[in-house]
């Protein structure tokens, strides 16, 4: 059996031949990161904490947990319309297993890659298994959560619910087989940060946010932000198949409130509508905005549909 390494070792042998991307004058080593900040935009920043046992499973495939972590940080980014640049990783580890570590770090550095962003610092500590990463990118046209107006229409980038659905199989509470099962752990661990329907909106959308709580509560945040208040037409909704054959008749409750989905929502006013109709990415119109409270009011069929939860809460 290989010897557990310490500390320094974690940082030296898994993170810190990370490779040094853009703009990164000195990476992981020193006190600090040394970045070039781009002359043009302005600078997204952003954390989210992954802790095992709330997040992703405690026994799951280091490498696909990883991939979560890095990939739920992206989707901030994406809602912001930012360009990924750097990120830093806070990891919490209740033990030093060098066969963990690897899989993780080649998990993580895997991902990186494939969206261009460079791991240029962190921070390596004992104790119950967390993940804290931290995204800085550059975005020069800004989608933010305070922009929507009444009369503008809401959407969606894209089927929800299957992550949600998923969540059963992924903590081994039901069964699922063959492609079935890879499909669960798809939708769960490598959800998709939406960074070109992000740039194909940019210029048309009035405000946006990732759904990572569930629908109707991430709607509620631009609610709340652009005083607004909406009605969201649930026979609307695009339901992620695999929601649909996991979860039958719960699917549209999940694809609602479900969360873990990392598809986009945001709101176009009336005016623009016809030129988002013309973009490429298949968008889904589910409801407008009114004045008044901030506040969701869910329809089907025309009758007033009230959701058991709208999404997930932490306490
Ligand atoms: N402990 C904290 N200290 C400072 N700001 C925080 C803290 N927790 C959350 N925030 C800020 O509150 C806002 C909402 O957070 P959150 O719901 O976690 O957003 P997201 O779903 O995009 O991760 C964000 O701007 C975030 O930076
Ligand atoms: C093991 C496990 N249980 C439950 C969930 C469901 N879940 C946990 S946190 C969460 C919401 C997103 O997490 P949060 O920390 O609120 O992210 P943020 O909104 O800050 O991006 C969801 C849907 C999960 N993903 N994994
Ligand atoms: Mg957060």
């Amino acid at each position: 059996m290989k010897r557990a390494p310490g500390e320094f070792d974690i940082i030296r042998d898994y993170f810190a031949s990370a490779p040094q991307g853009e703009g990164v004058a000195l990476g992981i080593g020193d006190d600090c990161a040394l970045l070039q900040v781009p002359a043009q935009g302005q600078l997204a920043a952003s954390v989210d904490t992954l802790v095992a046992g709330r997040h992703f499973p405690v026994v799951a495939d280091p490498a696909a947990i990883a991939a979560r972590a890095l990939r739920v940080n992206l989707s901030d980014l994406a809602a912001m319309n930012a360009r990924p640049l750097w990120f830093t990783l806070a990891l919490t580890l209740p033990g030093s297993d060098a066969d963990w570590l690897q899989r993780f770090a080649d998990g993580l550095l895997k991902t990186a890659r494939q969206f261009g962003i460079s791991l240029v610092g962190g921070d390596t500590t004992a104790g119950p298994l967390s993940i804290t990463i931290q995204v800085l990118g550059q975005t020069l046209k800004p989608l933010c959560r305070g922009g929507a107006r009444p009369g503008d229409s809401v959407y969606i980038s894209g089927p929800l619910g299957g992550a949600a659905a998923a969540l059963p199989v992924i903590l081994g509470e039901r069964t699922a087989e063959g492609e079935t099962r890879r499909r669960a752990e798809r939708a769960y661990y490598y959800p998709e940060p939406q960074f070109a329907t992000a740039a194909a909106i940019a210029g048309l959308a009035s405000s946006a946010v990732d759904i990572s709580d569930g629908l109707l509560a991430d709607l509620a945040h631009i609610c709340t932000a652009s005083a607004v208040s909406a009605d969201v037409y649930l026979e609307r909704l695009a339901i992620a198949p695999l929601a649909r054959a996991l979860a039958g008749e719960g699917a549209l409750a999940l694809a609602a409130a479900g969360g873990d989905d990392y598809q986009l929502c945001f709101t176009v006013p009336q005016a623009r509508v016809p030129a988002l109709q013309k973009l490429e990415q298949e968008v889904v119109a589910i409801g407008t905005l009114s004045p008044g409270e901030a506040e969701v009011r869910c329809w089907q069929n025309g009758r007033r549909w009230r959701a058991s939860r709208t999404g997930y809460r932490h306490f």
